[in-house]
C-alpha cells in the first residue's frame, strides 16, 4: 500500500493536485458538503492546480481530472480504455447498452443503431418535435403574467414524450402527467449514483448492500424497467398489427439497415438479426433504457439552461426573437419548423452552442485505463481513472476569453480566437462521441423557437440563485425559475 502511495504521489508531482490523507485520501474535501458545494470544489481544483489535476482518493484510488486539450485528446483516442467505475453503477439499470458497452459488443451495437439517427430519419422527427413543443407551449400558458415558476419539470416531460414518440414510435403523453413515474425514477437514480461516487467506500462494490438506499434503488430500477418494458411491448404489438395488414417487412438483415430509412430506433432493434438470430428481450431493453435516459435527460438540461441564459440576457433573447420574427413573421407561432428553416437561423445556432459551452449537460465523462500510458512525462498505471472535465475544458480563458460570460458571438464565423477540435466538446469526440448530437440540436432549436415565438421569458426573483449540481447530467439545484409574458 505504501509503495503504491509513493508511486501515486510521484505522479501527482507531475500534475499538481490537493493533499491526500494516508487512508481517506481527499475525502476530507467533500465530507458534509452539499451537492452544489461538491461541484464547486471539483471545478475549483482546476483554478488552483491548472488544467490537469491528480486526485488521490481514499485507499490509493487515483483519478486524473483532465481539461487540457492535449491530454483529453490522448484519452479519447486511446483504444486501451473502458468506461470508468461510475458507469458500473449504472449497469443494474442500463445494462451494457451502447453507453456502457465496449469492444466487439459496442462496435456491433453502434453499427446497428447508427442508421436510426441518420439525418433523413431526423427529418421525419420534425413533426413530433413541433407537435410536442406546441403542447409544451400550451401547458405553460397558465403561467403567463403570473409569478416565477420552475420550467425544468415541464421540459423534462416534453423531452420524454419526444424521445418515446421519435425513437420508440410510442406515445406516452408524459406531458399530461406531471407525476410521471419514469421521470421521478430517473431523478432518484441520479441521486443514488452521485452519493456512491462521493462515498468513501466506493472501492468496495460488494458492500453496496450496506448503503441506506440500496433497497430503494432496487425498487426504483424495477419501476424504470417496468416502464421501458411497457414501451417495448406496445411497439411490438403495433408492429405486429401493421404486419398483419401488410405494412411492415419483417426480415431485415444487418446489411439492409443502412439503406432502410423508415424504421425507428426501436423497430430496428426489434427486427435486426445478428448471426441469424434476433436480439434477446434483455438486449433490446438495455438499449431502450439507455436511449430513453440519454435521449431525454441531457436535452432537458440543454434546453433548460438555454432558457435560463436567455432569461438572464434579455438583449440576446431579443436578438433571437428578431431572427425568428424576421424569418417567420406573423406565422411564427404556427409555422411547422423544418430542419432547413432552422439551418438558416444562424444566431440561434450560436446561442445554443454558447449555452452548451457555458453549461454542458454532460459535465464529466469517465474512462478507466486498461494499459499503462505516458502522460506529462510519467507513466500512468493501468487501472487509473480519468475524468474528462468538459465543464473545465469549456472555461479555458485562452480559448474562451471571459469564460464565465454568455457571449454567443464566440461562435460567429468572424471570431478570431482559434479553437482546436478538443477545446469544445459538449458531445465528446472521437469514436465514442454522442450518437444523438444532431437529434439533440434539432430538438433544442425547435423548443427555443416555439417558446420564444409565444413568450418573452423573464428572470424570476430567484433566477440568480440557481447553482449547478452534477450527477450523470448537470442540473440546476432548485429548477429553473422564470416568468412568462405573452407575445402578441
Ligand atoms: C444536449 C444533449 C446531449 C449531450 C450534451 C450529450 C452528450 C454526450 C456525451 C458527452 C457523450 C459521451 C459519453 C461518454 O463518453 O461517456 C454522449 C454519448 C452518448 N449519447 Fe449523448 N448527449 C446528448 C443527447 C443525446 C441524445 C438526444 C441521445 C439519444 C437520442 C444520446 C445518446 C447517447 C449515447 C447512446 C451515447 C453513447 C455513445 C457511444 O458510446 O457509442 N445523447 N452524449
Amino acid at each position: 500500500y505504501h509503495q503504491h502511495r509513493l508511486q501515486l504521489l510521484a505522479i501527482r508531482d507531475k500534475f499538481g493536485g490537493p493533499n491526500s490523507g494516508y487512508f481517506l485520501g481527499t475525502f476530507y474535501m467533500f465530507k458534509n458538503k452539499s451537492i452544489p458545494d461538491i461541484f464547486d470544489i471539483v471545478v475549483g481544483l482546476h483554478k488552483r492546480y491548472g488544467p490537469d489535476v491528480a486526485i488521490i482518493g481514499a485507499f490509493n484510488d487515483l483519478v486524473l481530472d483532465l481539461s487540457s486539450a492535449k491530454n483529453v485528446e490522448k484519452v479519447l483516442l486511446a483504444k486501451s480504455t473502458k468506461k470508468s467505475f461510475v458507469y458500473d453503477y449504472l449497469e443494474p439499470w442500463l445494462g451494457t447498452g451502447l453507453l456502457i458497452s465496449f469492444g466487439e459488443k459496442w462496435f456491433q451495437r453502434r453499427k446497428i443503431i447508427t442508421p436510426a439517427f441518420h439525418f433523413k430519419i431526423l427529418d421525419q422527427f420534425m413533426d413530433v418535435f413541433n407537435e410536442e413543443a406546441d403542447i409544451l407551449v400550451s401547458k405553460l400558458e397558465k403561467h403567463v403574467g403570473k409569478g416565477e415558476f420552475d420550467i425544468y419539470d415541464y421540459v423534462t416531460l416534453y423531452a420524454l414524450d419526444s424521445i418515446c414518440a421519435t425513437s420508440m414510435g410510442v406515445q406516452i403523453n408524459a406531458q399530461e402527467d406531471p407525476n410521471n413515474e419514469y421521470a421521478q425514477g430517473v431523478k432518484q437514480m441520479s441521486e443514488f449514483i452521485f452519493r456512491r461516487v462521493f462515498s468513501v467506500f466506493r472501492q468496495f462494490p460488494s458492500l453496496f448492500f450496506l448503503y441506506p438506499f440500496a433497497r430503494e434503488q432496487g425498487q426504483v430500477i424495477k419501476k424504470l424497467h417496468n416502464f421501458t418494458n411497457s414501451v417495448i411491448e406496445k411497439r411490438r404489438q403495433q408492429l405486429q398489427a401493421e404486419q398483419a395488414v401488410g405494412q411492415v417487412e419483417f426480415n431485415a438483415d444487418e446489411e439492409d439497415l443502412y439503406s432502410k430509412r423508415r424504421d425507428t430506433f426501436l423497430d430496428q432493434l426489434l427486427k435486426v438479426k445478428v448471426d441469424g438470430k434476433p436480439l434477446s428481450t434483455a438486449d433490446i431493453r438495455e438499449e431502450v433504457d439507455t436511449f430513453m435516459f440519454e435521449g431525454h435527460d441531457t436535452t432537458t438540461s440543454g434546453i433548460s439552461f438555454t432558457i435560463l441564459n436567455l432569461a438572464k440576457h434579455q438583449d440576446i433573447q431579443q436578438k433571437v426573437f428578431e431572427e425568428i420574427d424576421g424569418m417567420l413573421g406573423a406565422n411564427a407561432k404556427s409555422t411547422e419548423l423544418t430542419s432547413s428553416l432552422l439551418q438558416d437561423m444562424k444566431y440561434l445556432d450560436m446561442v445554443i452552442k454558447e449555452s452548451l459551452r457555458l453549461v454542458p449537460p454532460v459535465p464529466f465523462i469517465g474512462r478507466k485505463l486498461l494499459e499503462d500510458m505516458e502522460m506529462n512525462g510519467t507513466t500512468i498505471p493501468a487501472g487509473t481513472t480519468f475524468s474528462l472535465n468538459i465543464f473545465a475544458i469549456h472555461r479555458n480563458p485562452k480559448v474562451f476569453p471571459e469564460p464565465e460570460k454568455f457571449i454567443p458571438e464566440r461562435f460567429s464565423d468572424d471570431n478570431d480566437v482559434k479553437r482546436g477540435p478538443y477545446d469544445y466538446i459538449p458531445f465528446s469526440a472521437g469514436f465514442r462521441n454522442c450518437i444523438g448530437q444532431k437529434y439533440a440540436l434539432l430538438e433544442m432549436k425547435v423548443t427555443i423557437v416555439k417558446l420564444l415565438a409565444s413568450y418573452r421569458i423573464l428572470p424570476g426573483e430567484t433566477t440568480d440563485q440557481v447553482r449547478y449540481k452534477a450527477d450523470l447530467v448537470l442540473r440546476p439545484t432548485c429548477g429553473i425559475p422564470v416568468k412568462l409574458v405573452k407575445r402578441v
